[in-house]
């Protein structure tokens, strides 16, 4: 592996533009789990519809990619098993959303929840709202059983708000507005609801990361949390990492306030949950992702480089901790169980 030598990219951070760089994670994100779907690696009929250019993604990122995207669907897949799904009323929401598109998933395969929330900065839910609008296939999803129910898209505003989804603008950093932008979505707080936060905390500073899970823990009742994150901030492939990110201005301060697995077991009991698990994603991939899934996808593309693939997935972990009633939130919610 070739030596590091990383200057401080914190000093070239351009002040005013982080929160588009922040935003500007989205369209990557979104662009990597196209390539990933267009090869095989995993399906999703709708992730096309949020990108004007295609590119494909080298081995290493799509395997990445792969392991992050399947993992969060067992654990969607467990929490909604164990929540009774929809009819039992199972809530989700999610957090720093991007342009994800497990809500049309779910719904297509009848297996959404009763409420889907998604949050993000408003220029991201807007050019969200944007792609929908576009969509036939997306609006229908949006409309109810008997495509009667009313869906509302608001490109001014970047919000939907529909029977079983709703999107809106909010910014993280800030409890108040999205406690305000729960009530508007109309969340149950006493529901069994999962909460996704997926490659969003690394962007947000320490105290915002504590106030938004202490607000979380203190609003919903029972609940389960999911954190998809960059650790190692301090090593020379981690260095890198941060490196090859705020060079284009977008600050990391997350990956610096919780650099490790203890950081993220520790941030989640201070803030009111029980942590369930801090895994790397080396052990989710090793793991806990499905193992027929894993060997499918690895006759799809060759991977030589297997040192760099150790160590990039040994720099994201998966964290997960519960609050309230350990009969729903006990072993069966789990969100990831050990593969055989
Ligand atoms: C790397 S993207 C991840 C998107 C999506 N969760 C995924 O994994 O595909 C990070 C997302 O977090 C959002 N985000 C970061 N800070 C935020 C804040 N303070 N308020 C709202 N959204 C924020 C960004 O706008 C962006 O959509």
């Amino acid at each position: 592996m070739a030596a590091f030598r990383v200057p401080d990219a914190r000093r070239s951070v351009p002040g005013g533009n982080a929160d588009r760089c922040v935003q500007g994670t989205n369209d990557d994100a979104t662009v990597s789990k196209l390539s990933c779907a267009t090869l095989g690696y995993f399906q999703d009929d709708f992730v096309h519809l949020f990108v004007r250019r295609r590119t494909r993604r080298p081995p290493m990122i799509n395997r990445g990619y792969f392991a992050r995207v399947q993992a969060i669907r067992q654990a969607i897949q467990g929490f909604m098993e164990a929540a009774g799904g929809g009819s039992g009323g199972a809530q989700i929401v999610s957090l720093g959303s991007g342009w994800d598109t497990n809500f049309f998933r779910l719904r297509e395969a009848k297996a959404e929840p009763k409420l889907y929330i998604e949050l993000d900065h408003k220029e991201v839910t807007c050019s969200k709202c944007r792609s929908v609008k576009k969509s036939p296939a997306l609006c229908g999803l949006l409309a109810g059983e008997d495509q009667s129910g009313e869906a509302k898209v608001d490109v001014e505003s970047g919000t939907i708000s529909s029977a079983k989804y709703a999107l809106l603008p909010s910014d993280l950093r800030d409890p108040a507005k999205v406690k305000a932008s729960l009530d508007v979505a109309q969340a149950d707080y006493e529901a069994p609801t999962f909460i996704l936060l997926e490659c969003v905390l690394a962007y947000l500073d320490g105290d915002a990361t504590r106030n938004l899970l202490s607000l979380l823990a203190n609003t919903f009742e029972r609940c389960c949390v999911l954190i998809y994150d960059m650790i190692g901030p301090d090593d020379p492939f981690g260095q890198q990492l941060i490196y090859n990110v705020e060079s284009r201005g977008c600050p990391l301060p997350g990956i610096r306030s919780f650099p490790a697995k203890e950081s993220h077991a520790k941030l989640l009991e201070e803030c009111g949950f029980t942590c369930g698990g801090v895994h790397d994603m080396l052990e989710v991939y090793g793991k806990y992702v499905n193992q027929d899934e894993r060997k499918r996808t690895e006759r799809i593309e060759f991977l030589d480089e297997l040192e760099e693939w150790h160590l990039i997935m040994a720099h994201y972990c998966l964290s997960y901790g519960f609050k309230g009633s350990p009969d729903l939130f006990g072993t069966r919610a789990m969100p990831l169980k050990l593969q055989t």
